[in-house]
């Protein structure tokens, strides 16, 4: 992949703890509520407008889309859709060249399956990421457009866009948003306090609890009805605008790179609808086998549903008729692969409740302050063997080498590569996460900063290996050097091997020292962390 492994401080660099701490309690997500409460009803409709975003690329179970297309049946008035390409705000996230290409393939997909049902997929281009509100203004202005409908976005910026839409499209153009990216709207799970829950456990038990309640959460809604098939001729200007390319500095490295990243992840709705079904023969094992990568028993579903390919309702629909038709997934009532990929989910949909309800975990900031407290180091060879996947720990290097050839890297090599930067390297832990939003295809600010939040867990590579990845295979995969190396040796080569045998492999040996980097790690954040006041 055609990648950049330095980046600069404005990139990686944050706000000050003070300043997040202002903008926790100061929620950008009520700004925008109030925003959208002060608008006047606009009764008279001339053009509906859906505008997509990169989180909800598809026409099936979209919500905003679905009330867009209701409002526009009701009032015999043509329903249009929009997005805006924008390489700038691509940049200036780190989205990865493959997950450009997945979302303008995906874009293609739905531009043709709306023009079947005499809906225009409009794309406007923006260079400024400053000016994609005034250019989609613009579009909705030309176009009379009174309705705008949209999903909601949680992370600071897009809320932030979403707030100077709504002041500043005018009074005779009514705004709409939703919530569509999850199961339990983001923001009402809240402990006794009132507060907003961020612990797991009780977050997971309550939303179990809330779902098997009301298990029509899980219902979806249909696609889009079709515009009369006079708008075609009426509309024609706005079929047929040219599908986004991705920008030159998100291009593959070689067409050899693109087809293989293609095959491996097929754009679309269909194709993670076939996805799902084929993971839904094997969720039975999942609870088992999911921490072993060599299994690769995963539902491989994140980079659809990161670009909303696929609704989390349609795949726990799915998952509900497996389960007998119920939408009770406790322990004690589901199978443990059921409850445990459920779990997952319930993951990622605490993920975005804390993205909306604190913040500044999207301004490169740790949710814990005191970590903006630590004193990183600046090995660039450690940072070079970390991303060329060349450590000497070969748990480690399988995992980089996994995440540069398929843009994706299984969750137990995610948490582990993660420790293994900022723990054992003791590196900045946000160049790890920029490292992943520029190569990953599932990248979801979200799910990778909570990912990446540092905490004291040091992950043992060896130990980690022997208990994941039991017979090596996994590593053999990926650490060709390795391939012919024989039992517990494959895991710690360099300490289990003679000097001569170690030598012919053409591996690394240990960058670091494991114990006693993991000792400094435990003394550096007590040092910096201990006094530190956010
Ligand atoms: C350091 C780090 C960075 C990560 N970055 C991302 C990221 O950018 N995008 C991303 O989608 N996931 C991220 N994850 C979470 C997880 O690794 C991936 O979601 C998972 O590996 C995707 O594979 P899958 O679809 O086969 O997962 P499955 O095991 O099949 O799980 C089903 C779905 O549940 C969700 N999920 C699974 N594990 C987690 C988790 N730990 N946290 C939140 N949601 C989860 C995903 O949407 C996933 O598709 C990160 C985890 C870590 C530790």
């Amino acid at each position: 992949m055609s990648k950049r492994t330095s980046y600069e401080r404005s990139e990686l660099g944050h706000t000050t703890t003070k300043r997040a701490k202002h903008v926790d309690e100061n929620l950008p997500y009520d700004h925008l509520q109030e925003a959208l409460g002060a608008q006047d009803e606009v009764k008279e409709v001339t053009k509906v407008a859906h505008w997509f975003h990169p989180k909800d690329l598809r026409i099936q179970d979209n919500t905003a889309l679905h009330h867009a297309s209701e409002l526009a049946q009701r009032s015999k008035k043509p329903l249009l859709c929009v997005y805006v390409n924008c390489p700038a705000d691509e940049s200036w996230h780190g989205t990865s060249p493959a997950r450009v290409d997945f979302m303008c393939e995906g874009l293609k997909i739905m531009q043709k399956e709306l023009k079947a049902l005499n809906i225009p997929l409009v794309f406007l281009e923006c260079e400024d990421r400053k000016k994609i509100v005034n250019t989609v203004i613009g579009w909705f202005q030309e176009e009379k457009v009174s309705h705008v409908f949209g999903n909601y976005e949680y992370e600071i910026d897009e809320l932030r866009r979403d707030i100077k839409l709504v002041k500043e499209i005018g009074d005779d153009v009514q705004v709409s948003l939703y919530h569509d990216q999850t199961v339990i709207e983001p923001g009402t799970m809240t402990t006794g306090s009132g507060k907003p829950m961020k612990v797991f456990t009780p977050y997971h038990k309550t939303w179990l609890a809330i779902v098997k309640e009301q298990p029509e959460l899980l219902d979806t809604v249909p696609a889009p009805a079709a515009n009369p098939s006079s708008f075609k001729s009426e509309l024609k200007h706005l079929f047929d605008t040219p599908a986004p390319s991705p920008a030159s500095d998100k291009q593959f490295s070689s067409a050899d790179e693109k087809k293989r990243i293609r095959k491996l992840w097929p754009p679309g709705h269909a194709a993670a609808s076939k996805r799902m079904d084929t993971f839904l023969k094997h969720i039975h094992n999942y609870a088992a086998t999911r921490s072993n990568p060599a299994k690769d028993s995963t539902s491989r579903l994140s980079a659809y549903f990161s670009a909303g390919m696929y609704s989390v309702r349609e795949a726990l629909q799915r998952v509900s008729d497996y389960n007998h038709g119920s939408a009770d997934f406790s322990e004690s009532s589901a199978k443990p692969g059921v409850y445990s990929w459920v779990r997952e989910i319930v993951f990622r949909e605490l993920y975005r409740q804390t993205t909306m309800t604190t913040p500044h975990t999207s301004m490169n900031m740790p949710q814990n302050l005191k970590f903006d407290f630590v004193q990183w180091e600046d090995d660039e060879e450690g940072w070079e063997k970390w991303y060329n996947g060349t450590t000497g720990e070969p748990f480690i290097d399988a995992g980089m080498r996994q995440l540069n050839a398929e843009a994706y890297m299984h969750n137990r090599l995610r948490m582990n590569v993660s420790s293994y930067l900022y723990c054992n390297l003791l590196l900045d832990y946000r160049r790890g996460e920029r490292y992943f939003a520029e190569t990953l295809i599932d990248w979801d600010l979200s799910n990778n900063t909570q990912g990446w939040e540092p905490s004291y867990t040091v992950f043992n590579p060896v130990s980690q290996a022997e208990k994941n990845d039991p017979d090596g295979d996994y590593i053999r995969k990926w650490v060709p050097e390795l391939a012919n190396v024989q039992g517990k040796a494959i895991f710690a080569p360099h300490a289990r091997l003679s000097k001569e045998e170690f030598d012919k492999l053409g591996y690394p040996k240990p960058h670091v020292d494991w114990k006693m980097t993991k000792q400094r790690c435990m003394e550096r954040f007590k040092r910096d962390m201990h006094d530190a006041e956010p």
